[in-house]
């Protein structure tokens, strides 16, 4: 008997494209159920925490797994104070990138120059990782805001210390503290944005911890995955489109072609919410007061007909980046710093995970079906 004859046929793999439907580990961060569209933050509905708490709670909320008490909240807020200003080095390395280069570079190099200066970088002890992700929140605001500046050809503005993290945020980028409706809708979006489970730039941080490497490194994984337009990319994507379109009486004939040529409209559609985005009607709620604080109709009127004809035509809904990247431009941000944004937003989620993976860890390392060509020899 041959041996072929002998050996049973190999089943075919399952394989999932993608991961996709694929439970790959456990968290207690957070839970994305699109069967009640609902997003729970360490259990907390995070409709609810964007209504009665503010961003820099959020992340002490995902990291510590409680919502800070009044004196964990200072001593915090004091901390976030203290690590706000953007050190010479940082800024020195980003004076070296061309204004060309995309600010997800930018912000991608700042976090390798704060690791490479940290010379704690290595210790993956859960006191020095939260260490870590700490000064990391406190420092990213300061790099986005300065990169938009430089490439307005204008300077820094050092931070102001009587100012919370959103206000202070936007004093850094724009030289002054506007209204806090304006501040009010911009830490909601940064609540949003935090956290949402084993998302594609969530399991590179993942990935990249499984291996015992460090925090930094598994941010700057991170920051190169949400870059993309499939991901976090799409919200500078969806300011892209709304230029393109121009207005609303222009939305049904741009999606003819659009559609006829198969494009993909950024901002529609998710992995796991199939009958749309838990976030969304929250942000554009707060869409919905930057419009009318800054009198825009004509943005509510060609986001309306966009979502209205696309969900018609083909089912799918808006994700968070669909009322985001509007918010971000009414805001007066260049459409190029929009990922930025979600990344000073992220990093709290993605260092979380780093924490818990680091607590828990095994090797991140799947299997592959070979399909090249068969065994040969030179
Ligand atoms: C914060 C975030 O990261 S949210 C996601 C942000 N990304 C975007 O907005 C980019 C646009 N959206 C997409 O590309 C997709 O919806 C994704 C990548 C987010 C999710 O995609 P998947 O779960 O992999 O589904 P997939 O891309 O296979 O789509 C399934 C079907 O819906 C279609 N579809 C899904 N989203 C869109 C879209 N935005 N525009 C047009 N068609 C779409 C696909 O073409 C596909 O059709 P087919 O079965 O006829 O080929
Ligand atoms: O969960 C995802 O796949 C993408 C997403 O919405 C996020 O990361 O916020």
């Amino acid at each position: 008997m041959t041996d072929t004859a002998t050996t049973a046929p190999t089943p075919a793999p399952d394989i999932r494209k993608g991961l996709a439907g694929v439970v790959v580990d456990t968290t207690a961060i957070s839970k994305v159920n699109p069967e009640t569209n609902s997003l729970l933050y360490r259990g907390y509905p995070v409709q609810e925490l964007a209504a009665a708490t503010r961003f820099e709670e959020v992340a002490y909320l995902l990291w510590h797994g409680e919502l800070p008490d009044a004196a964990e909240l200072a001593a915090f807020r004091a901390a976030e104070r203290a690590g706000r200003a953007l050190e010479p080095n940082v800024k020195a390395a980003i004076d070296l990138l061309p204004t060309t280069c995309h600010p997800m570079d930018v912000v991608r190099t700042a976090v390798s120059v704060i690791g490479a200066s940290d010379p704690a970088a290595d210790d993956a002890s859960p006191e020095a990782n939260l260490a870590k992700a700490e000064r990391l929140f406190a420092a990213l605001p300061a790099v986005v805001a300065y990169d938009q500046r430089r490439r307005r050809g204008l300077g820094v503005v050092p931070p102001r210390d009587d100012l919370d993290y959103s206000a202070n945020f936007l004093y850094m980028a724009f030289g002054e503290v506007p209204d806090p409706v304006v501040v009010d809708a911009f830490d909601v979006s940064m609540i949003l944005y935090a956290e949402h489970s084993f998302n594609a730039s969530t399991f590179t941080a993942r990935v990249i911890t499984s291996t015992l490497s460090d925090l930094y490194s598994a941010v700057v994984g991170a920051i190169g995955a949400l870059k993309g337009p499939l991901h976090g990319g799409a919200n500078e994507a969806v300011m892209h489109v709304f230029d393109e379109i121009g207005s609303a009486d222009r939305v049904v004939p741009w999606l003819d072609e659009a559609l006829a040529s198969k494009r993909k409209i950024m901002g529609f559609g998710h992995r796991v919410y199939k009958n749309g985005d838990s976030r969304v009607p929250t942000m554009k709620a707060a869409l919905d007061t930057l419009i009318a604080y800054y009198d825009r109709p004509d943005v509510a009127e060609l986001s309306d007909a966009l979502e209205r004809e696309f969900v018609a035509r083909k089912g799918i809904h808006p994700n968070l980046d669909y009322p985001s990247g509007p918010a971000y431009h009414l805001i007066g941000f260049d459409t190029e710093m929009f990922t930025p944004l979600f990344v000073a937003s992220r990093v709290t989620g993605w260092t979380a995970h780093v924490i818990e993976q680091a607590a828990s860890n095994a090797l991140i390392r799947p299997l592959s079906a070979y399909d090249g060509v068969d065994e040969r020899h030179v």
